[in-house]
């Protein structure tokens, strides 16, 4: 469960100030969310507070019973090792190590032991289990972000954040990918948090949240409104 109560982030910028996140409140308990909005409305800046990549300037922010807000630096780093994977638009994965080894790196930098089977497991989901020991350079974009994908997966991460995981795909690979992740969503324990400004990979997720100028504007759950 996210929950998030007053919740700013304001940058310096020369002389002026960006309010990129200007009060936002609310409950998540749900397994597959959207985060959409313009550009500039503060869907990055949310993602990465709730996974740990950056402070906020006031608020809290309580991942399963976790308290992000009175952590220093150190501290993320730690929370994000243990509990959230990531996965990027673009340029995921290392381009000397084919996909199985790009996978375990997480696994394997934070001293666990590899369950090989359970990442042939994943990426079967994912359909991805002749690529594993392809080169990323071999691998489509979708491909690409597949194994990203069950990296973020593999290492048991209870949250997965995912900041427009398809904003460099075409359509079909993106609804593609958008489908794995909401199947992934209900066979796996974890909860996954995406950006994305595509209004019909939105509408794959159990809740939509809507950002305008740093607020949530609305939290919509299977085409009903809230707020
Ligand atoms: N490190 C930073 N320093 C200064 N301003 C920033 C920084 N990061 C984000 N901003 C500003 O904060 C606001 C919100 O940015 P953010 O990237 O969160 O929006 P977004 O909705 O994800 O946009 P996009 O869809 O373009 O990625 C914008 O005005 C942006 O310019």
């Amino acid at each position: 469960m996210i929950q998030i109560s007053g919740l700013k982030k304001i940058y310096n910028r020369g002389n002026s100030i960006v309010k990129a996140l200007d009060g936002i409140d609310f409950i998540l308990n749900d397994k597959f969310t959207a985060i959409t909005g313009p550009a500039g409305s503060g869907k990055s800046t949310l993602l990465r507070i709730i996974g740990g990549l950056e402070r906020q300037t006031e608020g809290r922010i309580i991942v399963n019973d976790i308290d992000l807000s009175i952590f220093n630096k150190e501290d993320l780093a730690i929370f994000r090792r243990r509990h959230v994977g990531f996965v990027f638009r673009e340029d995921n994965l290392f381009s000397g190590m084919n996909v199985y080894e790009n996978i375990i790196l997480p696994i394997q930098l934070d001293g666990n032991p590899v369950n090989r089977e359970y990442v042939e497991q994943l990426a079967f989901m994912m359909k991805m289990k002749d690529k594993l020991m392809e080169m990323p350079g071999n691998l489509s974009g979708g491909e690409q972000q597949k194994a990203a994908i069950i990296r973020a997966l593999a290492t048991k991460a209870e949250l997965i954040i995912a900041d427009e995981p398809t904003g460099n795909l075409d359509y079909e690979s993106g609804m593609e990918i958008v489908g794995l992740l909401k199947m992934t969503s209900r066979e796996l324990h974890q909860m996954i948090l995406f950006v994305t400004q595509t209004k019909e990979i939105a509408e794959q997720a159990d809740r939509i949240l809507e950002m305008q100028d740093g607020k949530i504007v609305s939290t919509r759950i299977k085409g009903v409104d809230y707020e």
